[in-house]
This record gives structure tokens, C-alpha cells and sequence, in this order.
């Protein structure tokens, strides 16, 4: 046997012809060799490691699915205004993966004001006060995004403390009499001290109102401008309508109030002949209603907080002046669209 194989050895060298691929030859090429290794390979992933990259793939596409990379629900991104992603960017992924509507509407919530559909970006100045924080109160139960700018000279924290910790509220301690810029779509301009005990101590209607003013030309908002009944003066018609032009002594003790806020109204009408901002104004009547000042020194609070105490109620003057009261909720109600 030996030699019988050696002799074939020595004939396939001399003749250097390629002999057929036998079986059980103890011998093999390189090439055939190369082969068989792959062969071996393609078997071994076929068998043993295929199943095991088809796992890993399934886990992945799981793991991306159930954590996706641009998540805006995510804690690393507590504010949209923090996400690098562009608004336009999300619509597209969250149909792709088809969410369930809950989600969907969850990311639709923290789009920014210009973009959105309905909500509203709003500032509210004097918002902590007593009839600011019942309009804050009726815009965060609306669904609108509201900014209170006070200084807190009668606003007071308390009336808003409910909304603190809703990502649709904020409080900025401001003084309106310093410009501000804020990204918005409504202005509600309340700050002014409203009581004769206050108002003598912090005029701030002209330059708060011009101030205001500014920012609705800046961002194109719409500006509301809370006046005052006291626009009539002493009137000498009664009841006031709208048309009556008022009767005002313009170096009174209360002209920094009534002659401020007639200011305020021409400056707004001045914005909106000039520069087209939308411009509404409220002449407000004497209002009472929770979270009034027990000191704020108007004849409601005043009548209130004596009786409370068993005082005499203390009439000014000949008594027979007349005023229009409302309550509260109903007066705020009718800024609303
Ligand atoms: O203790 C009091 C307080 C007030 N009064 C009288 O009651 C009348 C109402 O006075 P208030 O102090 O309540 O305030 P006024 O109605 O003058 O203006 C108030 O309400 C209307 C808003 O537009 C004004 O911004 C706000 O100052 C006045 O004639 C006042 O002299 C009293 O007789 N006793």
C-alpha cells in the first residue's frame, strides 16, 4: 500500500496535472483547503451563531423602540426649551412609531407657544395681585402658558401659591417701570396699585404701559390695558357711557391715578393707530371679592374688616356718593376671548 501511494505521488508531480478530488486522500491543495475552512465557518454560523445575531438584533430594535434616543419625555430634557431637537422633527418620528395617543398629546404640550395649535403664551403683570391672580387662575384653567411679572408692592405670593409647580406657570418679580423682553402672544397689563391708599405711593402707569406697549410691537402681541372708572373724574353724567370724555382735575390728589391711566389709554390707542397692535381696554369699576386686602382701604374691604371687628362703618363725606360694584370672577371672566 505504501509504495503503491508513493508511486502515484510521484506521477501526479512529474506530469504536473491536477488529479480529481478524492475522498479519502490524505492530501488536499491549498485552495480546496481554503474552501473547506469557509465551508467549516458558514456551517458554524448557520448552526450555532445565526440564531444568536438574530437575538441580538430583536433585543436591539426592542431596547430603541421602548427607549428611543430623541425622547423629549425623557429627564434629560425637562423643558422643550432645552431639547436640541426642532419641533418640526417630532410629528414625523412619533407617527412612524405609532405611539398611543396619550404620548402623542404628552409631546404636544411642551412644543413651544408660536408653534402650538391653541395654547397660548400669556404675561399677566400684577398677576399676584387680587384681580391678577383670579385672571391667572381662569387662563391656567383654560390651558394657555402664563408669565406673572409683579414686584409684589401689593401682589402677594399667596395668591398664587396653588399654581406653583405647574410647568404652565411662572412668577417673575419684575417692576413693570423697567422694559422686559418676553416671548409671548397676549399681554395683560393689571400692574398698577388700584386704591387711592396705594396708588398716591407708587405711580406707575405711564412708564409701566409705554414699557408694555414696546414688547406687544416687539413679538406682535395682543395687549389688553386695564383702566379705571376713575377716567371719568368727578363725572358730570351719570351713569358714565363710554362716549362721555370724563371731568378730571388734572393736579388732584388722585390725578397720578385717573390722569396716568387716561395716559395709559392714549398711549395704547397710539400703539394700535400707529402700530397695529391689537388693543383692548377695560375701564374697571370698584371690585370686590376673595383675596382682597383687609388694608387695601376701599370702601368694600374697609366696610368688611369693620364689621368683622364691631367698629362703626366710616362714611366719607356727604354720603351720598354713588358707585357700580362687581365681584370678582364676574369681572375677569370678560377679558377672556
Ligand atoms: O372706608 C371708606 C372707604 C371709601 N369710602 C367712599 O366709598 C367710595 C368708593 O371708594 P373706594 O376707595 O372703594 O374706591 P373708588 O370707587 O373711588 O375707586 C376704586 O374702584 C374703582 C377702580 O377703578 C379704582 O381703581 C379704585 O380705586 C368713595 O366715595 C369713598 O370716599 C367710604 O365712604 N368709606
Amino acid at each position: 500500500m505504501n509504495i503503491s501511494c508513493d508511486s502515484s505521488e510521484l506521477i501526479h508531480r512529474s506530469n504536473r496535472k491536477p488529479i480529481p478530488d478524492q475522498p479519502h486522500s490524505s492530501f488536499s491543495s491549498p485552495i480546496s483547503l481554503r474552501k473547506q475552512t469557509t465551508n467549516r465557518i458558514m456551517t458554524n454560523i448557520v448552526l450555532y451563531r445565526l440564531p444568536f445575531l438574530l437575538i441580538g438584533i430583536t433585543i436591539t430594535i426592542l431596547f430603541f423602540y421602548t427607549f428611543p434616543l430623541n425622547d423629549l419625555d425623557s429627564p434629560y430634557y425637562p423643558d422643550s426649551s432645552s431639547s436640541p431637537l426642532s419641533s418640526s422633527a417630532l410629528p414625523a418620528r412619533r407617527v412612524l412609531l405609532e405611539e398611543p395617543p396619550m404620548k402623542k398629546q404628552s409631546v404636544m404640550t411642551r412644543v413651544p407657544g408660536g408653534v402650538r395649535g391653541k395654547r397660548k403664551r400669556i404675561v399677566v403683570t400684577g398677576g399676584a395681585g387680587f384681580v391678577g391672580s383670579h385672571l391667572v387662575d381662569r387662563l391656567i384653567e383654560r390651558g394657555d402658558s402664563v408669565i406673572v411679572v409683579d414686584n409684589m408692592f401689593t401682589g402677594r405670593k399667596d395668591n398664587l401659591l396653588h399654581h406653583f409647580g405647574n410647568p404652565n406657570f411662572e412668577l417673575i418679580r419684575h417692576d413693570v417701570v423697567e422694559p422686559i423682553l418676553l416671548e409671548v402672544d397676549q399681554i395683560y397689563h393689571l400692574a398698577c396699585p388700584a386704591s387711592p391708599v396705594h396708588y398716591k405711593y407708587n405711580p406707575t402707569n405711564v412708564m409701566g404701559t409705554l414699557n408694555m406697549l414696546g414688547l406687544a410691537k416687539r413679538v406682535g402681541a395682543r395687549f389688553l390695558l386695564t383702566s379705571t372708572s376713575e377716567v371719568y373724574g368727578d363725572p358730570l353724567q351719570h351713569p358714565q357711557a363710554e362716549t362721555y370724555w370724563g371731568h378730571v382735575n388734572p393736579i388732584g390728589v388722585r390725578s397720578c391715578y385717573d390722569e396716568g391711566k387716561r395716559t395709559a389709554e392714549t398711549l395704547a390707542m397710539d400703539y394700535h393707530r400707529g402700530a397695529g397692535i391689537e388693543v383692548r381696554i377695560a375701564r374697571i369699576f370698584n371690585t370686590y371679592g376673595p383675596r382682597m386686602c383687609l388694608d387695601d382701604g376701599r370702601v368694600v374691604s374697609n366696610f368688611v374688616a369693620q364689621a368683622l371687628r364691631k367698629e362703626p362703618l366710616t362714611v366719607y363725606g356727604d354720603g351720598k356718593q354713588t358707585r357700580s360694584f362687581q365681584y370678582v370672577s364676574d369681572l375677569v371672566i370678560l377679558f377672556l376671548d
